[in-house]
């Protein structure tokens, strides 16, 4: 095993003498068990590479080879010779040349230059420093073939605790002198239930580093199903590793090529083509996705595959850059048509990728990207192809793909879920339907395989083992008022709350920005950059624990954001796969999580639909029989009403803001637009005939537009008399008449209140809310 570091010129004169007596004791011994220090090694300079432009990096950097490392309890390493080496064949011999200062960089090989290095029983190893580069890279691979299958072949019991395997994957040869000393700080884990994975040292330093230490139940069924080349449909419940059951046969397959090919040379840097397309339905999961499997290079030692990340919304340019040098390309499927269907050769390249990854698949073969999936898919395929046009031509039998495809979802529809385990047929004739195109694009994936291997690995349920479910019932035009005070009853907890439109989540997000509460909105009509800036400001370590994002569908699905304890429907979710999405956004690896509907009196009964369909099986199997199912998988939750009314005030006020706010803008953007079109026109433009004209405040509609006038009208004077009262308000007690206690301005710790205090009388009866 070879080991490389910086050269270091000023420690090298310092240990002069030290060594020197190191030496001498050490040579007097046989004993192969001897420990040394870092400067008392024979260190090599390492052989610059052919070419200059590979030769950053090289400088300074000497290698020795045949030692084991040996960690210190106080945090420092010592090195031993190798079994059946003698400690001389590793350590510097006395040389006249050790009190010397170091002079720099010479053309001449420093080995030559002591013609006693030339006479040490290291001599053996000066000549392989002369080997050819190559020759070296093969030893290098070969030494890492040998430690990976040793370690493989290595019985568990036999594996050391903690951090070992970290270690062992980070000592190996070839890395730099500088990951040497990550050993030292490394606070990795134990993944030796990774074994048998058949995973690279290299991922397993990653996971180790990432604190993964052992692989979910979806990552320990997909990985060696893909590594062994099937096509895969992968489910699993929301929050159970998807994405790395997919990125880790990734990168191990960018790994194994890299390892075939040698060090990447400038020319094939430019001609290289990347290996893997992952299609996102939306643009924050892409991001994300890009994230986690570059989160995964990043701890993998000499791991530099590139991803380039093509979403909307960001600028084509740069995203071409990016495409151009990249190994996985992760994106959105209409800028990904956008960037292949506009550039040069980049369809040629694709075209040789070896996995095609769907993620989120049931959303992305359906809705709203159906065109773009087909185009890339069509023109994919075309093998001979190398523009548009030919892509575009017509419909041929195409051969089964080279590529691997990928496809992860935690809900698949049933039936579709039967065509892609292969166990109904396609239907050929109605493929121009609307449930049909998907059936239409599942095919036009291509499975290299008749059969993709179906893996389902909760077949029981969708949703998390960590989540739990409530439902809090309320009237239908009191939804604000209860939103806010289940938000104060769950204080310091990040929370997300979904709505079905971007209206509603504006005005929800005003709505509780004018009761102070520390909230940020989420929808597709926000700019890119304000969309991940309100992911940033909601998600990071530093924001305030009880933030709050309010988001349409949007954030539904894949959003991984840490410390989510709770999801609250605002609106009840249009579909079952919805519900299981949303509420996916927490309870994720293995955490605890809350989510609760927020419904009116007659959305109760869909609701109980929608929690039976999701819930059918885990219940008949709880149930022990066939049959309607007779648990409620939803739990109800009573909050006290005499809180909810002490909160009304606060939210009449608040909604008074509102309304004046989001009228004022309304009216505003309606007003300029008018007012342009008029100066188009060249008439003169009067609001107030024109509202005339218009009927405003009589017939259908005419209420809501004449409040929405009123609304507008409100002065500035009296939106500042709103703000104060209603900052009164915040600030008053919301008492019931027994305790001294009372919810502030901000939100309550309704725990520490508990906590000792005797506050039940105040707040009434909170036990149904911590469920
Ligand atoms: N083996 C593991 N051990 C511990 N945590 C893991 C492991 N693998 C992944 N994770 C973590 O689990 C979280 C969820 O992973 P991921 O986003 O891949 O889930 P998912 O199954 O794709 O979810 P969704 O269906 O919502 O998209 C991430 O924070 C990830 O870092």
């Amino acid at each position: 095993m070879g080991q490389k570091r910086a050269r270091d010129p000023k420690a090298q004169v310092a240990e002069a003498n030290k060594r020197k007596k190191a030496v001498k004791s050490d040579a007097a011994s046989s004993d192969n068990h001897v420990s040394v220090g870092v400067e008392d090694l024979n260190w090599k300079e390492v052989a610059m590479p052919d070419r200059m432009e590979d030769a950053e990096g090289f400088f300074g950097l000497e290698e020795i080879e045949g030692v084991d490392i040996i960690k210190q309890s106080d945090g420092g390493v010592h090195f031993k010779a190798k079994s059946g080496k003698p400690t001389q064949s590793i350590i510097k011999p006395p040389s006249e040349d050790d009190g010397e200062e170091w002079g720099g960089f010479s053309d001449e090989d420093s080995s030559k230059k002591s013609p006693a290095t030339e006479k040490t029983p290291a001599a053996t190893e000066v000549k392989e420093d002369k080997k050819s580069k190559k020759d070296k890279k093969k030893e290098q691979n070969k030494a890492k073939k040998e430690e990976q299958k040793s370690k493989e072949q290595k019985p568990k019991e036999q594996k050391p605790k903690e951090s070992k395997p970290a270690q062992n994957q980070n000592i190996k040869a070839g890395l730099s002198f500088a990951a040497l000393d990550d050993v030292e700080e490394d606070d990795g884990v134990d993944v030796s239930a990774w074994d048998g994975l058949n995973l690279s040292p290299e991922t397993f330093t990653a996971l180790s580093k990432m604190k993964f230490s052992s692989p979910s139940a979806i990552q320990k069924a997909s990985i060696p199903a893909i590594l062994d080349g099937h096509d895969v449909v992968g489910k699993a419940s929301t929050g159970s590793g998807k994405t790395l059951a997919f990125g880790i046969p990734i990168i191990e397959h960018y790994l194994d090529k890299r390892g075939k090919q040698g060090e990447q040379s400038a020319e094939s840097e430019k001609n290289k083509t990347p290996i893997a397309l992952i299609l996102s339905p939306t643009r924050e999961l892409a991001h994300q996705l890009g994230k986690h499997i570059g989160e995964l290079i990043a701890n993998s030692p000499d791991t530099n595959a590139r991803i380039a990340l093509i979403t909307g919304g960001m600028s084509i340019q740069k995203q071409q850059r990016q495409l151009a040098t990249a190994d996985i390309v992760v994106g959105t499927p209409g800028r990904v048509w956008e960037i292949l269907s506009t550039g040069t050769g980049l369809i040629r390249k694709m075209q040789k990728i070896q996995f095609l990854v769907v993620d989120e698949a049931d959303r992305l073969l359906s809705e709203g990207h159906f065109k773009e999936v087909e185009d890339i898919l069509n023109a994919l395929d075309k093998h001979q192809a190398g523009d548009i046009a030919d892509a575009e031509q017509e419909e041929e039998e195409e051969a089964p793909s080279h590529r691997q495809t990928l496809v992860f979802s935690a809900t698949f529809h049933k039936d579709l879920q039967q065509k892609l385990a292969g166990k109904s047929r396609w239907s050929g004739d109605d493929m121009l339907d609307n449930k049909a195109s998907m059936e239409y694009l599942l095919k036009k994936l291509n499975f290299r395989e008749e059969k993709p291997k179906f893996i389902d690995v909760n077949p029981e349920s969708q949703m998390a083992i960590g989540l739990k479910e409530g439902i809090v019932e309320c009237p239908a035009m009191e939804k604000d008022l209860y939103l806010y005070s289940v938000l104060l009853y769950y204080p310091k907890n990040r929370t997300l709350v979904f709505a079905n439109s971007i209206s509603a989540v504006r005005r929800i997000t005003q709505l509780l920005q004018a009761l102070q509460l520390p909230v940020f909105a989420l929808h597709s009509n926000m700019a890119q950059k304000a969309r991940l800036r309100s992911i940033e400001r909601f998600s990071s370590p530093t924001a305030n624990p009880s933030s709050i994002l309010v988001a349409t569908d949007v954030a539904a699905r894949g959003l991984d954001i840490k410390g989510i304890n709770c999801v609250i429907h605002y609106h009840v979710p249009r579909t079952a796969d919805a519900y299981v999405h949303r509420s996916g956004r927490t309870a994720r690896a293995g955490e605890s999580g809350k989510s609760i509907l927020i419904c009116a009196p007659d959305e109760v009964v869909g609701v109980a639909r929608l929690a039976g369909k999701i819930h059918a099986k885990k219940a008949k199997k709880a149930d022990g029989a066939d049959g309607p199912s007779k648990k409620v998988p939803l739990e109800s939750l009573d909050i006290d009403r005499r809180v909810v009314s002490r909160l009304r005030p606060r939210m009449a006020l608040a909604k008074r803001i509102t309304d004046s706010t989001i009228a004022k803008e309304k009216v505003n953007t309606e007003d300029n637009w008018l007012r342009a079109a008029a100066d188009d026109l060249g008439v003169e433009y009067d609001s107030d005939e024109f509202d005339q004209s218009k009927g405003r405040g009589r017939g259908r509609g005419g209420g809501r537009e004449r409040r929405d006038k009123e609304a507008s009208e409100t002065s500035k004077s009296e939106m500042a008399g709103l703000r104060a009262e209603l900052k009164q308000h915040l600030s008053q007690r919301v008492n019931i008449g027994v305790s001294e206690k009372y919810l502030t301005a901000g939100r309550i710790d309704i725990d520490a209140l508990l906590r000792g205090e005797g506050n039940d009388a105040f707040l009434g009866h909170l036990d149904p809310l911590t469920f």
